[in-house]
């Protein structure tokens, strides 16, 4: 969540990618145990993600492009190496510190969805806001101001059933959007939609990079979606082996 004054990364909304990194991992090493065997998911992995971009992490499937994205947003912990977002080093954080971190500063959209079946589009988005301490007609301003920025103010009191996949996960993405995160991940948002909606959600995120100088982080293995991204990081069997700036242009709504 947006500071009222300026914070320390020095960004303002809308802002060009500047040359301050808003996410650094150094070093990071992953294993997991999968019955008696220990398996290295991530191998002495660093990167920097800058703000005001759409970076996508491709890669095969198993590779460890989910894992990555969970240790950077601070949802899982590295067996060494170093993850600091927006100059803080979540390695430092006390679990509830860091649970206060991820609360107020990101964003998360899932392949599934997860929303509410019993809750309308607008309901889906308030929540979170009143969780995060909003007044009910502030929380309710800025949801609805969400909603119309993703096309969906006019499918608003549609509870999930009511609505396509696609109309779903941008009822998600202003859910995510709304509590305005200086950090938003999504982990195969397009992988349940068919390829138009597929191409309007990812155009929705970087469109949400630009417009409000987030840091937006995408996991998907869909090909389709590299030429929309400013940056395509390629994975596999636990490294980036690519790192590509793709020139891409923002669809216009
Ligand atoms: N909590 C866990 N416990 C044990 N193994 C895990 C755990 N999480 C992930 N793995 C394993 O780590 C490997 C990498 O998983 P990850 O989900 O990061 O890959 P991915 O590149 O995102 O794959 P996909 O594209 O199929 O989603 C896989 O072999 C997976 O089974």
């Amino acid at each position: 969540m947006r500071a009222t004054e300026p914070q320390a990364t020095g960004r303002t909304s809308g802002n060009p990618p500047g040359s301050t990194p808003s996410l650094v991992a150094e070093s990071l090493s992953k294993s997991f145990l999968s019955g008696n065997v220990r398996e290295r998911i991530l191998r002495d992995l660093s990167v920097s993600i800058m703000p005001g971009e759409l970076t996508l992490i491709s890669g095969p499937s198993g590779c460890g492009k989910s894992t990555l994205l969970a240790i950077l947003s601070g949802m899982l912990r590295p067996d060494a190496g170093m993850v600091r977002a927006l100059g803080q080093d979540l390695g430092l954080l006390q679990l509830q510190e860091l649970e206060r971190f991820r609360l107020m500063h990101t964003g998360f959209v899932f392949q599934g969805f997860n929303l509410f079946p019993a809750l309308t589009a607008v309901e889906q988005v308030v929540l979170p806001l009143r969780y995060v301490g909003l007044s009910k007609p502030r929380a309710e301003e800025q949801a609805w101001a969400a909603l119309e920025e993703v096309g969906m103010s006019g499918r608003a009191r549609q509870r999930p059933s009511g609505l396509s996949g696609g109309e779903q996960q941008r009822v998600a993405i202003a859910r995510a959007l709304a509590k305005e995160p200086e950090l938003l991940f999504a982990d195969e948002p397009t992988s349940a939609l068919d390829a138009g909606n597929g191409m309007k959600v990812i155009d929705i995120l970087h469109r949400i990079a630009k417009r409000h100088g987030a840091t937006v982080l995408c996991v998907s293995h869909d090909p389709r979606l590299i030429s929309h991204a400013d940056r395509v990081l390629t994975m596999e069997d636990g490294r980036i082996l690519d790192d590509r700036r793709t020139g891409a242009l923002v669809a216009e709504t």
